[in-house]
């Protein structure tokens, strides 16, 4: 289970103006749990996702995983970015591989692991490739074959889909249920797409902007596993709800506090 409680992180900018990004942010995610992050741009998402990662230092508040607070980057975490990451000059095998190899995992053993993640995220037979060499979807498989090959608990996923074309990204949202379904993660996704976020989630955290702050939870209620048959997900009324519901809140946000509509 990821605790945060009473998170807040400010930056100050060249010109000397300071940026609350994030006030008294409290929030649990529960083990195995797909959890969605949605919020307008500059809310503080990348910011929160950053420091459970343990990638960026806070300023007042407490993260902690499993009851051991977050001092750092870890093991029990991988983190999967929009612009993919790669390594550019390192093959997909080697990129898929790269963790393990950090972690002193030998040659043989890392290869046959990064090898079967590299099947299972639909690469097969680019193990030899460079990262230039793939489309943006095929890199972003590489991403997320590299994020699990180290077998984290937790996955952070900071817009994984947003610089793919639409097509790619309805078929890389299916893999990742179908991984998630598969290997029980807990997931943090942050994503722009209200779409994507109910698609995905056992729960959507709505952010307001500016401290970010955590607005309203949702409770995403349509039924799993959803990798199946995503399609009929979709057309069906309660995902329409939700859908609905999300907008609202979110209208509301831009236009400053007016009453909405609950669905629950
Ligand atoms: N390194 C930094 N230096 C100064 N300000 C920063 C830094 N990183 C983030 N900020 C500011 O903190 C706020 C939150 O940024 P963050 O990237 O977390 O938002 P976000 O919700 O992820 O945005 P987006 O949806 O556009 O990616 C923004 O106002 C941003 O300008």
């Amino acid at each position: 289970m990821i605790t945060i409680q009473g998170l807040g992180k400010s930056f100050v900018g060249q010109d000397g103006t300071t940026v609350q990004a994030l006030r008294g942010v409290d929030l649990e995610v529960a083990a195995n749990e797909f959890l969605t992050v949605l919020g307008p741009s500059g809310c503080g998402k990348t910011t929160l996702l950053k420091a459970v990662a343990g990638l960026t230092p806070w300023d007042t508040g407490d993260i902690r995983i499993d009851g051991a607070p977050v001092r750092g980057p870890g093991p029990d975490r991988s983190v999967v970015f929009q612009n993919f990451a790669l390594l550019p000059w390192a093959t997909v095998l080697d990129n898929v591989a790269f963790g393990l190899r950090m972690r002193g995992v030998g040659r043989a053993e890392r290869e046959e692991r990064a090898r079967s993640l590299i099947g299972t995220v639909g690469l097969a037979g680019f193990e030899s490739k460079l990262p230039g060499e793939l489309s943006g979807g095929m890199q972003q498989r590489v991403g997320i074959a590299r994020a699990l090959a180290v077998e984290p608990q937790v996955l952070l996923m900071d817009e994984p889909f947003g610089a793919v074309d639409e097509q790619t990204r309805r078929l890389l949202q299916e893999e990742l249920l179908s991984l998630w379904e598969e290997h029980r993660l807990t997931v943090v996704f942050i994503t722009h797409s209200m779409a994507e976020a109910v698609l995905l989630g056992d729960r959507v955290v709505l952010m307001s902007a500016r401290p970010g702050r955590i607005a309203d939870i949702v409770p995403v209620d349509l039924p799993r596993p959803r990798s199946g048959d995503v399609g009929s997900l979709e057309r069906s009324g309660r995902y329409t709800e939700i859908t609905a519901y999300l907008w609202d809140r979110l209208r509301d946000m831009h236009t400053e506090h007016r009453p909405s509509k609950a669905v629950r």
